[in-house]
């Protein structure tokens, strides 16, 4: 480790970066300038100014809009991607060194992952586990041989000036993801599309730059060798909202099997995508991948980091390649960036070829060699997947709308899942006495607490989430005396409220010491309370009547849980005695 060189000299590495280097120039204001003939002279005043400004702007969108639409169906986009994620593993992918990224700068290296003269890479077979598990979970086949090579390049943000992958012979082929209507695809790609995978490959991160200065890049090389993995789609995306889907899809596989970091929002997954456009009807295009042929020349937009922003770059760059083409141009094989809020990807350079990088076997790490038992054992405790655990929760068992089902699944990595698994394990316990049909019912109720109430505090007060924040028992017991009718729909809120902020007392005992147990009121008090709201609002009585708008009577009840006395309440008696005393 690099400890002995004192931590001073590495944690101030910058480098100056070459003036004469193209900048990053921002493209986002390009179409509210109008076209030069309707420019605006300078007397006319800012308002109006700015009216036109707006009306050119929409219009200018408008006729984008009519051109993509009249040629979606002349043109044929296509679409592949390459993630890059970051495995959750201690060690780097060649050296000991942690992979933790959150502490100082510079402080977690070896000397290999600097490049040191005479440092040699050592593999940490560890790194294998969660590698061989995420390739699984995509349905790849693992190959019992693969090897390491050295893709050469020259950038700040890899010291040695090659980066280790895996070209020739990756660890794992030939796989696919399966993607649903449910997940968000193009409706054209009806209620499924396979996308095969090629391979998945292993291979090092780079160092993170950060801009000090227009000058100056500060480098923290904790993140160097990381280890990633590589995965790769065959272009088998035809529209921009299913390699949304591919891409979300591929985190959400990657997370469930505890492969990865974290997701794209934290910058733990990183996508590229290749976009190609080709006529159709007309002779087929030059280039081929692997097998598909007859595809246009492609560019590829590297590093989104959300999947908005995949979508929007596609969307972008294939209007692009069209509007080059139809003006009779050619599409150049290049590297191209996209900036958040952007309406255009932006050339960064040509695309480098196979042969500008150099591939060469790497010559100091020996082959990788995986065994059967190793791979069944990893097949054995392979969590279920998302798809199944989807079908699960929508099936017979759990009978949840398919919309709850997704986000309890999605969202927190699992944890908002396994928490209200959790809810469901104690309120079954405490519902032992009641019939199928009353505890069945529970675990819908229970998801919708689980993400819309509960789901709700969290959003509201922009809190991460974190199972204590309300402990599953109090939920549980919260449901249960709902369900009991010991307690109104109201007062489950206000008490959940109350959880979230804090208060640690049993449910029973918090319910009792506040007073919050329903005490039901008598029909006369119902009748009475009634009739004050309803002598408080006679027009909205006779709209009522009158023009049988129904709907009005929900707000009376509203008002008569308002005006009652807190939590004693109960809305459908409320709706019960107002119908019978406005309608009949
Ligand atoms: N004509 C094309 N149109 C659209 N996508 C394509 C086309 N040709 C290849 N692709 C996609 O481009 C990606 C190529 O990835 P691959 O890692 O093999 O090469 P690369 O982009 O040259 O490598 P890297 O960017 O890692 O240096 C794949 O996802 C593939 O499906
Ligand atoms: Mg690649
Ligand atoms: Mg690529």
């Amino acid at each position: 480790m690099l400890r002995s060189l004192g931590s001073g000299t590495l944690r101030s590495l910058c480098i100056r970066r070459n003036r004469s280097l193209p900048r990053a120039f921002s493209s986002a204001t390009r179409y509210l300038e109008p076209p030069a003939a309707d420019r605006v002279p300078d007397r006319v005043p800012l308002r109006k100014q700015l009216k036109q400004e707006a009306k050119a702007l929409r219009s200018h969108k408008r006729q984008r809009k009519e051109t993509a639409e009249a040629s979606k169906e002349e043109w044929e986009l296509t679409v592949g991607v390459e993630i890059h994620a970051q495995l959750d593993t201690e060690t780097k992918l060649f050296s000991r060194a942690s992979t933790s990224t959150s502490d100082v700068p510079n402080s977690n290296l070896a000397l290999f992952d600097l490049a040191f003269p005479g440092s040699q890479p050592v593999f940490q077979a560890a790194i294998l586990l969660p590698a061989i598990r995420a390739a699984l979970a995509l349905n790849c086949e693992i190959q019992p041989v693969s090897r390491f090579d050295r893709k050469h390049y020259f950038y700040q943000d890899q010291p040695s000036g090659y980066q280790i992958t895996q070209y020739y012979e990756p660890f794992a082929r030939n796989g696919y993801v399966d993607l649903y209507d449910y997940d968000g695809i193009a409706p054209e790609d009806g209620e499924r599309v396979r996308i095969n995978i090629k391979q998945v490959q292993l291979e090092q991160d780079t160092a993170k730059s950060q801009e000090y200065s227009p000058t100056t890049q500060l480098l923290d090389f904790n993140r160097v060798s990381h280890p990633l993995i590589e995965i790769i789609t065959m272009p088998q995306i035809h529209t921009p909202e299913t390699a949304a889907a591919c891409v979300r899809k591929l985190q959400a596989i990657v997370l469930s099997c505890g492969a990865v970091t974290t997701g794209m929002e934290l910058g733990g997954l990183r996508a590229d995508v290749n976009v190609s456009v080709r006529r159709r009807g007309e002779a087929p295009g030059e280039h081929q991948y692997d097998g598909i042929s007859g595809l246009g020349q492609r560019t590829e937009i590297k590093n989104l980091s959300s999947f908005k922003a995949v979508e929007d770059a596609i969307i972008a760059e294939k209007n692009r390649q069209i509007e080059v083409l139809e003006s009779g141009g050619v599409i150049e094989g290049e590297t191209r960036g996209w900036a958040i809020g952007s309406s255009e990807t932006r050339r960064l350079r040509g695309k480098e070829g196979s042969v500008d990088y150099r591939y060469m076997p790497d010559p100091d790490i020996p082959p990788l060699i995986i065994g059967e038992d190793l791979l069944s054992s990893l097949k054995d405790t392979l969590p279920t997947a998302p798809d199944a655990l989807l079908t699960l929760l929508v099936g017979s068992e759990f009978n949840l709308p398919i919309e709850d089902a997704k986000p309890l699944i999605e969202l927190d990595n699992g944890a908002r899942l396994e928490y209200y698994h959790d809810v469901v394990d104690i309120l079954r316990s405490l519902q032992v006495d009641q019939d199928d049909k009353t505890r069945a019912s529970l675990l819908r109720v229970a998801s919708n607490w689980v993400l819309h109430e509960l789901g709700g505090l969290v959003a509201k007060h922009d809190r991460a989430w974190d199972t204590e924040i309300v402990p599953a028992r109090s939920l549980a017991h919260l449901i249960d005396q709902l369900q009991r009718n010991l307690i109104t729909g109201p007062t489950a809120k206000l008490v959940l409220a109350t959880i979230f902020d804090g208060d640690r007392r049993p449910v029973p005992q918090l319910l009792e010491e506040e007073n919050l147990l329903l005490r039901p009121l008598s029909r006369e008090e119902y009748v009475a309370l009634a009739e004050s709201v309803i002598a408080m609002n006679p027009q909205m009585v006779e709209q009522i009547r009158s023009k049988n708008q129904l709907g009005k009577l929900g707000w009376f009840v509203g008002q008569m849980m308002r005006t009652g006395e807190k939590g004693r309440v109960e809305a459908p008696k409320a709706e019960q005695i107002l119908r019978e005393l406005i309608l009949s």
